[in-house]
């Protein structure tokens, strides 16, 4: 292709070949079938040793003499028998690793490579790898010593060979008091290590924890903790929370979101690390903020109101440790709690639900021919050339719509000279759609985007079934579509935390929400995430009526949980607000930072479900066409969405906003201030490009998907994933003939408590329609906004002022959150005579 015309081309082709190969064979690696293959090996292998070193248990006495006579080859003479399960080969593996090595703790490699092979084949860890390794090793030294000291007289396959001479060599040096001690020491070293145990409880109940020894202080823990087992529910819970203040080895790991200032995904070589440290963690804790360290013991000494407070005080470090141990009773005797587990049997749709759509199928030089990639070189260095301006390389990248050629500039060229060239070089190459990036982000050179002959579509499929995402860790991952260098970017929801979308009509946006939307449902089981769809254009989301039982969030009193109407969304949005507050007091309430940390807690049963805890799903608001809710509700729209934008982040609430008029008084300051990432498909004008992205390049995109996104710094131009109307049709056809929740998941039914504070309504006139509404609320005993609404035919907000008024009169309770408000009148008889006496006295 050009790059073979270019000046370097030697080193441009040279310098190719061997990254595409590499980039072969790292794919192959990475292919999740081989690594299932892999994995399979592992665990058979770990399997062979197992039966052989189990074999070998009963056989060595017949086999050694055979196996240690004979080399390997000899032993394959076929006249040769053993007794061994594995036959020659389990007697020649168990001889070598139990006789000649390690003992019988070499059923330690068993454990390694049985982990090993999990973690290759199905993607999780059994345990922190780390973590066994180091057991292991300690184990291969420790363990045959021990059992060669005591039993190499007797039994000495036990502590195999080395298990042998390290008892001989240190009874030589230390004698065998002096080694009994050594070995104990380094027991006593292995479970401090190990468990962290609590040496101060050690000492003070000395006499009931009558061994020094830590394993028998577990079982005595354990029992200690059956005695306590007696009291009741909610002692059990206050101690289930005070029992995370000790950490212990399981709990070491759960604490670590908690105490790290970002909510990154945990990974095992992290958590390990955690597990090393987590003391001063703990310690960092205690100085920084008692109110942000839940894990801090003395935080909640000091939180009066505390429930834990109380027992705290009574309860020392020994019945610390036993709740903690109850703690992990519990969880062994009921296992984790598995929010799926009500829709059990629900399967995430097939991959197969899902077009090609003919994507990537075309080669490079079919995307850009070849002349055409060379015509463009020889103007970008002509027209740069007339300005003076050498260049020292010229590099060109094919993307799925666009071609990016990067120019390096001659030594002592300033970058703002070719910036100015922009509009003649976008002249000379007279293409539609080039952008021009002076320059790169960190890369000092210039770039220049040339649209394709035939761009390539991004086929949802390939992005979906790419590796990327379906091993991505993120919380919420979003396949948005391909880079200019072929690569899948996802992107994760959860961190942007929320997004706006804007680009002129019909260039890619309800395509670029299906896309995200398809994402997170082939990600997310129904009960891990929900949608709030407002769709004011009443069609654009139509599709996902099907899977309202299953992944859409709406009011209680809605009858369609996709939101067509402004004024329900006001409502929809004011509801949101609320579920915010109530998660915000559950997680104030479980001491923890954000829904991970919340939703981990209560998955590991620590909190009690009695006290209004539940699992938190993610809750996604989508609005397709934000102009139109502005234009027709104005602040009442703009206000519960930039409160959600400020706050929902760590309770788990994000928003994605798009729109296809990007001014000024649409995403007006507050908006943009609140949401970060953003999504620019191709816009008319550079003024919108600056609104949405706060600068120019949207203009020049291409249309059909082409977006710039931005996360605050980086820009980067991406093809977006394409996903038809049919296959999301299929898609949601698929969840929603599966068996479903019976209804959609329910939002807090909500009371205008915040936007007009009650002095101001009750310093005016009561509201015409208030004894009417009193009625309304009386006969149905509901003191709900909504019930006005409908009944009454009113806008929310009159109704809510009306509900206020009913407060003020005393006809019904406070605002109590989620629930509707108590009315304390009970009938409408008295309310005839209640609102006589009211109109006596006025
Ligand atoms: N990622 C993509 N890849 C290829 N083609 C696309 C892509 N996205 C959109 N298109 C094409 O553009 C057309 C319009 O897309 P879409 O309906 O998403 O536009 P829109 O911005 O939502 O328009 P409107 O605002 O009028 O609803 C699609 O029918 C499709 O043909």
């Amino acid at each position: 292709m050009a790059r073979k015309k270019q000046a370097p081309k030697k080193r441009t082709r040279g310098g190719r070949q061997p990254v595409d190969k590499k980039k072969f064979s790292l794919t192959f690696f990475k292919d999740p079938k081989f690594k299932k293959v892999v994995g399979a090996f592992f665990v058979i292998a770990s399997a062979i040793l197992f039966l052989s070193f189990t074999s070998y248990l009963f056989s060595w006495q017949d086999d050694q003499s055979v196996v240690a006579s004979k080399s390997f080859w000899e032993l394959m003479n076929p006249e040769i028998t053993v007794s061994n399960w594995l036959g020659k080969i389990g007697a020649w593996l168990s001889h070598h690793f139990i006789h000649q090595s390690f003992g019988i703790a070499s059923f330690g490699f068993v454990l390694l490579l049985f982990v090993l092979g999990v973690k290759i084949g199905l993607g999780f860890s059994l345990t922190p790898l780390p973590k066994l390794v180091k057991n292991l090793i300690f184990n291969l030294i420790f363990l045959p010593f021990l059992l060669g000291f005591f039993f190499s007289a007797n039994l000495p396959f036990l502590g195999g060979s080395i298990g042998y001479f390290l008892s001989e060599f240190f009874i030589g040096l230390l004698g065998s008091v002096g080694s009994a001690l050594l070995l104990t020491l380094m027991a006593f070293a292995y479970v401090v290590y190990t468990f962290n145990p609590n040496l101060d409880v050690l000492f003070e109940k000395k006499a009931k924890l009558a061994t020094g020894n830590a394993s028998k202080m577990d079982e005595t823990l354990q029992s200690e903790s059956n005695t306590t087992s007696a009291q009741d529910e909610e002692d059990f819970y206050t101690k289930l929370t005070k029992a995370e203040l000790v950490p212990d080895e399981g709990e070491e790991e759960d604490s670590k979101p908690a105490a790290s200032t970002s909510n990154e995904d945990v990974d095992q070589a992290e958590s390990e690390i955690n597990l090393k440290y987590s003391d001063e963690q703990f310690e960092v804790i205690d100085t920084s903020n008692a109110e942000e360290s839940p894990e801090d013991e003395n935080s909640n000494l000091e939180e009066s109101e505390d429930t834990e407070l109380e027992i705290d005080e009574q309860s020392n470090n020994v019945e610390e440790e036993l709740s903690n141990r109850e703690v992990n009773k519990r969880l062994k005797d009921f296992g984790p709690y598995d929010p799926k587990l009500d829709l059990s049997s629900f399967k995430l749709p097939p991959i197969d639900l899902l077009e090609d759509h003919g994507s990537g199928h075309l080669t490079l030089e079919e995307r850009m021919d070849k002349t055409t990639l060379e015509e463009n070189k020889q103007k970008i260095i002509t027209t740069l050339q007339n300005y003076k301006i050498g260049i020292s390389k010229i590099k060109a990248t094919i993307g799925p719509t666009v071609t990016l050629y990067e120019i390096v500039p001659e030594a002592g060229v300033r970058i703002s000279k070719i910036k100015n060239l922009e509009d003649d070089i976008a002249l000379s190459l007279a293409a539609l759609g080039i952008r021009i990036i002076a320059p790169i982000p960190g890369k000092g050179t210039i770039g220049i985007e040339v649209p394709n002959t035939h761009p390539d579509m991004v086929a949802m499929k390939t992005l979906i079934k790419g590796e990327k995402f379906q091993h991505s860790k993120y919380d919420l991952p979003v396949a948005l579509g391909k880079t200019i260098s072929n690569e899948t970017f996802i992107a994760d929801l959860a961190k942007m935390p929320h997004l706006l979308m804007a680009g002129a009509t019909g260039q890619g946006k309800s395509v670029g929400l299906n896309a995200i939307l398809v994402s997170l449902m082939y990600k997310k089981h129904p009960a891990q995430i929900k949608f709030v769809l407002v769709d004011p254009k009443k069609v654009e989301l139509n599709l996902f009526n099907k899977i309202e039982r299953h992944y859409l969030a709406k009011l209680p009193d809605e009858e369609e949980a996709i939101i067509t109407d402004t004024s329900k969304v006001v409502k929809t949005l004011n509801s949101l607000c609320v579920e915010m507050d109530h998660r915000y007091e559950l997680l104030k309430d479980a001491q923890v930072r954000n829904i991970k940390e919340y939703n981990k807690k209560f998955i590991n049963r620590k909190l009690n479900p009695e006290k209004g805890h539940k699992y938190l799903p993610y809750i996604v608001l989508v609005v397709d066409e934000f102009a139109d809710l502005i234009m027709t509700a104005g602040k009442e729209v703009e206000m519960p969405i930039a409160r959600l934008a400020q706050l929902a982040r760590a309770i788990g609430i994000h928003l994605i906003i798009a729109t296809q008029r990007p001014s000024v008084n649409i995403i007006t300051g507050i908006i943009k201030a609140n949401f970060p990432a953003r999504i620019a498909f191709r816009v008319t004008s550079k003024v919108d490009s600056r609104t949405i992205l706060d600068s120019g390049g949207a203009e020049q995109l291409i249309g059909r998907g082409d977006m710039l996104f931005s996360t605050g710094n980086d820009l980067v131009r991406l093809q977006c994933g394409f996903v038809d109307t049919p296959e999301v049709e299929e898609i949601c056809e698929y969840v929603g003939e599966q068996r479903g929740y019976p209804s959609a998941f329910l939002l807090p039914e909500v009371a205008d408590e915040s936007d007009n504070g009650p002095s101001e309504i009750l310093d005016g006139e009561q509201d015409e329609l208030f004894e009417e509404a009193a009625r309304v609320i009386v006969a149905h005993q509901q003191g709900s906004t909504s019930l006005l609404q409908r009944k009454l035919k009113l806008g929310y907000n009159r109704a809510g002022r009306i509900v206020d008024q009913l407060e003020a009169a005393g006809i019904v309770g406070p605002f109590e959150g989620s629930k509707a408000r108590k009315v304390l009148i009970p009938d409408e008889l008295s309310l005839e005579q209640f609102l006589s006496n009211q109109q006596q006295q006025n």
